[in-house]
């Protein structure tokens, strides 16, 4: 019992199972006890063991009872504690980190691992409550006749055996099974978000339907290829199982002096312990894919936790956040790790930030603007150099969290995450009219009514986000590209200068070559360098 808990689970046990271990224990007995007292009932006086009888019933039937009653929550509470340590270690991971894990597994380990194992309690009570019946059965055999116990544990071991090098190779198929699954939620992700690209061509959608419905098939064929395996092995199992009974009913008479009585007796009892024996071995396969998925979450946390990134764990000095703010960059360099030659690579850089300035970064495609971002606002740890908040050294968790970031690929949670909303909503319906988005929504309980909007819209409200999350540093990632030209003319002449009037430090990755007078710096990067720093004096006056 001991080993098959082990085997499904090796990591730490809960102390619970102990108990809910030794009720299964009494369960099985009752299951065991069920036989001893039929056979004895059939060979003497039925009437004497009715009462042992029941007790049997309801020893087996009520320990399991209690016992499923217990594992249930076990099991489920296993499911809870896995999704949310899984679910902590997603949130409290870097950004770097998370980008480099395959999304695909992420959803996979968090939805079917995690559904997985919790069939554990059914299969674990099924597990204790055979072994123990089939122990105290073949016990009692042993105390009918020492040679029929032998010759049944010989077939119920071969039947094992046969089971074990099995579950072994059903484990490759299933493991091919599960890995597969990470590939076919990537594709319903394409088939949710790309759906507008596939409906409008034929040909495309044919494409993506090949390519999905063979992932399809691959989860189909090594299932089935699984599960079949075991088809085999049953069948030896039963061919086995029937040859003994043949044996011992047609030819141990004439090799041995047998009464007929003891034939009945071992016949009941075989078939009896060959039930048991038979559950024990369908719960195999369940224990092979709970092994897999239980596999698959720790290796996931591993990833997670193993992941190289130059993270730098540091005590942040700078408590509470200054009214005037300088944030540097000391030549600061990073590199993207792929199978590139010459991954792309920026720096080093050199520049600096401050409160109630306007910076603007511009440069063509790919020269590494989102990259300069994403370094200042701590999403990424910088390989060379170090960046410093008013002269400190600061972790990029204490960056990110002076930042508040509108990045070109944006995402809008439909609820106002992490911001006092009811403190501010004179605030929000003030910016909710400035952004001109008054009429499409309405906010109830820091909730959108929908997101459904225009991509200028939905830039706006996410504007509006950022603007409630009142952080002393702003960064807009091409904010006005899908914004109309009054839009955009206001975003420029009115919210931008109002920002920095605010004392907001302001940065804008911008391509509107229009409006770069409107900054107080202009940073350019080119092939990851900055190449043009025009410094100090650009301001506003082209208003
Ligand atoms: N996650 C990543 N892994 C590896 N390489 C990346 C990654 N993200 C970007 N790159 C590479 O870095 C280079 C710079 O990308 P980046 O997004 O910083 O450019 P950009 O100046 O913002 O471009 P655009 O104006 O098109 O938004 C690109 O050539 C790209 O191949």
């Amino acid at each position: 019992m001991y080993l098959l808990l082990d085997l499904a689970f090796p990591a730490k046990r809960n102390s619970k199972l102990i108990a809910i271990t030794l009720l299964s224990v009494l369960s099985g007995f009752g299951g065991a006890f069920i036989i001893v007292v039929l056979n004895q009932a059939v060979q003497h006086d039925p009437a004497g063991w009715v009462e042992y009888f029941l007790f049997a019933i309801f020893a087996s039937l009520y320990g399991g009872r209690v016992v499923r009653i217990k594992l249930t929550e076990i099991s489920n509470r296993i499911v809870l504690e896995k999704r949310t340590s899984l679910i902590e270690k997603l949130l409290n991971a870097s950004y770097e980190k998370i980008e480099k894990v395959d999304k695909g597994n992420i959803r996979v380990c968090l939805n079917h691992d995690t559904e997985t194992i919790s069939r554990f309690a059914g299969e674990a009570v099924s597990i204790i409550r055979n072994s123990v019946t089939l122990l105290v059965s073949l016990l009692y055999l042993a105390t009918l006749n020492i040679t029929a116990l032998l010759v049944s544990v010989a077939v119920f071991g071969i039947a094992i055996a046969f089971y074990y090098i099995t579950s072994r190779r059903a484990g490759k198929d299933w493991t091919k099974n599960r890995d597969i699954q990470n590939l076919f939620y990537k594709y319903i992700d394409d088939l949710i978000y790309g759906y507008k690209e596939l409906s409008m061509k034929k040909a495309k959608r044919a494409d993506f339907q090949n390519d999905i419905l063979q992932s399809c098939q691959i989860n189909f064929e090594t299932r089935v290829r699984g599960e079949n395996r075991f088809t085999n092995v049953f069948l030896i199992g039963e061919l086995l199982t029937f040859s003994i009974i043949g044996m011992v009913i047609f030819i141990f008479p004439l090799l041995f002096v047998l009464e007929p009585a003891f034939l009945l007796s071992y016949l009941l009892i075989f078939l009896y312990i060959n039930g048991q024996i038979s559950s024990l071995l369908n719960s195999i396969p369940q224990v092979v894919m709970m092994r897999i998925s239980w596999a698959r979450i720790k290796e996931t946390i591993e990833q997670i936790e193993n992941i190289k990134v130059n993270e730098q764990e540091r005590e942040d000095e700078i408590e509470a956040v200054p009214a005037s703010i300088r944030l540097q960059l000391h030549d600061v360099g990073y590199e993207y790790e792929n199978e590139e030659d010459t991954p792309f690579s920026i720096g080093p850089v050199n520049c600096e930030f401050r409160s109630g300035e306007i910076t603007f970064i511009t440069g063509g495609n790919g020269s590494g603007k989102s990259t300069l971002a994403k370094i200042i606002t701590g999403l990424y740890t910088p390989h060379q150099g170090y960046v410093t908040f008013n002269g400190m050294p600061v972790s990029q968790k204490y960056l990110s969290e002076q930042f508040t970031a509108v990045f070109s690929d944006f995402y809008l949670f439909e609820k106002l995450y992490g911001v006092s909303y009811q403190e501010k909503k004179q605030q929000l319906d003030q910016y909710l009219k400035l952004l001109q988005i008054d009429t499409k929504l309405t906010v109830d309980h820091g909730k959108f009514s929908t997101v459904a909007l225009s991509t200028g819209q939905r830039k706006r409200l996410a504007l509006l986000i950022s603007y409630m999350e009142d952080a002393p540093i702003i960064l807009f990632d091409e904010w006005a590209a899908d914004q109309d030209p009054e839009f955009r003319k206001f975003f420029y002449y009115e919210l931008l200068p109002e920002l920095r009037q605010r004392g907001k430090c302001v940065i804008a990755i911008t391509h509107d070559e229009h409006y770069f007078h409107m900054a107080d710096h202009h940073l350019k990067m080119e092939f990851g360098q900055l190449k043009l720093q025009v410094l100090e004096g650009v301001g506003a006056e082209g208003h």
